[in-house]
């Protein structure tokens, strides 16, 4: 069988080839950027005042003069005027350019204004003060965001910047989730005794969803005719199906039979680990995916952030997610030569550390546990007891 990093590597072998596409600036957030974005001018593109007040020669306050005729008002948005006369002042807003002649700002507060003569009240006046010059932050050229780059807040506001409106992106993938299972009804029936409601693709729908990846549901029965039929429709109009439930032992699961009939080429069928032991990964000739995953909700869950969110991040052209780490509130043993996945909460202690405090549950269909976890501790195969204290990395979920 085969070990998770194996497996790992598997999946990220197979990415998805998602073409770019262009969405306007106002759509694009939550996407990733698939171009270089240069700065078209300096940051900032002039010397910009940044408090409001009056502009004055510098020198003039080193000879010793303190009240200064103001002469002109320099605002934000107006062209940059100069200081002509010497020994004079000019008021002048946040925003502005800094006139021509004049250095030095000095704010309001620190300032007195009277039948038009401004006088310093202040003796700590630095050379230069209050402006913020030009191309101190970029240079006209610089590359300021380049592919790869999930497009947020900033990224917004710095594209809008440079005149962008338009950008280049990466197309999302067309996404179907599928439940199989006779046992399974929807949200609105209400179960009878040997049925339950279907939840894995509600979860799967919301975890895409926080890449900005919308999909598409479905719900297959346990019927191998229908299966391979509706499968086949599916395969047809989605570049990545992920299924859940159906990939293990039992009499009813279908799915690795089916998909092998449809063409859909198997990569693995289990891996050494728990949950999802019998997670399933395959790809069509026609660059399709599959991802069967295991169908107890917490097997799901895990192979979700395991293996399909890191898939679906690199596929789109993010960089991996840096791996994070815990140190373990409480000891721990597993002893089967598995990698165990320990659904656990982390969070943050005052001197800065994550800790993760196992949660275990009742198992792998234990999905009420979820409600308390926020991250699965990746415990290796090759050790039984994990000691309070030690660090493993964490997945986190939610
Ligand atoms: N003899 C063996 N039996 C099992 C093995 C094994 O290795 N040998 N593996 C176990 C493991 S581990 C898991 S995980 C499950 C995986 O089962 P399947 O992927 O075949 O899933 P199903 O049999 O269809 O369902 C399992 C379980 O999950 C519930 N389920 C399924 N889909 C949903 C859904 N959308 N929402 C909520 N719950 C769902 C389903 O009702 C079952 O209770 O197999 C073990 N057995
Ligand atoms: O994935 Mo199974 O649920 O290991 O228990
Ligand atoms: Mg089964």
């Amino acid at each position: 069988m085969l070990s998770v990093a194996d497996a790992f590597a598997i999946t990220q072998q197979h990415r998805l080839h998602l073409p770019a596409e262009t969405v306007s600036l106002t759509s694009a957030l939550g996407r990733v950027l698939r171009q270089t974005i240069r700065a078209d001018r300096d940051f900032p593109p002039f010397n910009r005042v940044a408090m409001d007040g009056i502009a004055i020669r510098f020198t003039d306050f080193a000879n010793g003069q303190r009240t200064f005729p103001v002469v002109g008002m320099q605002r934000a948005g107006q062209p940059q005027q100069t200081l002509s006369q010497a020994n004079s002042c000019l008021e002048i807003m946040t925003g502005a350019m800094l006139s021509i002649g004049a250095d030095t700002v000095i704010r309001y507060e620190d300032v007195t204004i009277t039948d038009g003569q401004a006088t310093i009240e202040i003796e700590d006046v630095q050379p230069g003060q209050h402006v913020h010059r030009q191309a101190t932050d970029r240079r006209s050229g610089d590359e300021l965001l380049s592919a790869g780059r999930l497009i947020g807040p900033a990224e917004l506001a710095v594209a809008a910047s440079v005149g962008q409106t338009e950008l280049s992106v990466t197309s999302l993938p067309r996404v179907a989730l599928i439940s199989t299972g006779d046992e399974l009804v929807d949200v609105s029936e209400t179960p009878l005794p040997h049925q339950i409601r279907r939840s894995n693709t509600y979860l799967l729908q919301a975890a895409l969803a926080s890449l900005g990846v919308t999909a598409t549901l479905h719900h297959i029965v346990d019927d191998e005719t229908i299966l391979a039929d509706r499968l086949s429709a599916i395969l047809r109009e989605n570049d990545l199906l992920i299924l859940s439930g159906g990939v293990s032992a039992g009499k009813a699961d279908f799915v690795p039979d089916v998909l092998a009939r449809l063409g859909v080429k198997k990569h693995f069928h289990k891996i050494e680990q728990r949950p999802g032991k019998p997670l399933w990964f395959g790809t069509s000739a026609d660059g399709k995916t599959v991802f069967g995953l295991p169908g107890n909700p917490v097997s799901t869950v895990l192979c979700a952030y395991r293996y399909v969110m890191p898939y679906l991040r690199t596929s789109l052209g993010l960089p991996p997610a840096p791996v994070r780490y815990a140190r373990l509130t409480t000891s721990f043993t597993f002893r089967p030569e598995l990698t165990y996945f320990l659904p656990v909460r982390v969070s943050s202690e005052p001197d800065g550390h994550s800790v993760a405090h196992p949660l275990p549950g009742s198992g792998s269909a234990d999905f009420a546990n979820l409600l308390d976890v926020n991250a699965f501790m990746e415990l290796p195969a090759k050790a039984s007891v994990f000691n309070a204290g030690e660090v493993f990395p964490v997945w986190p979920t939610w």
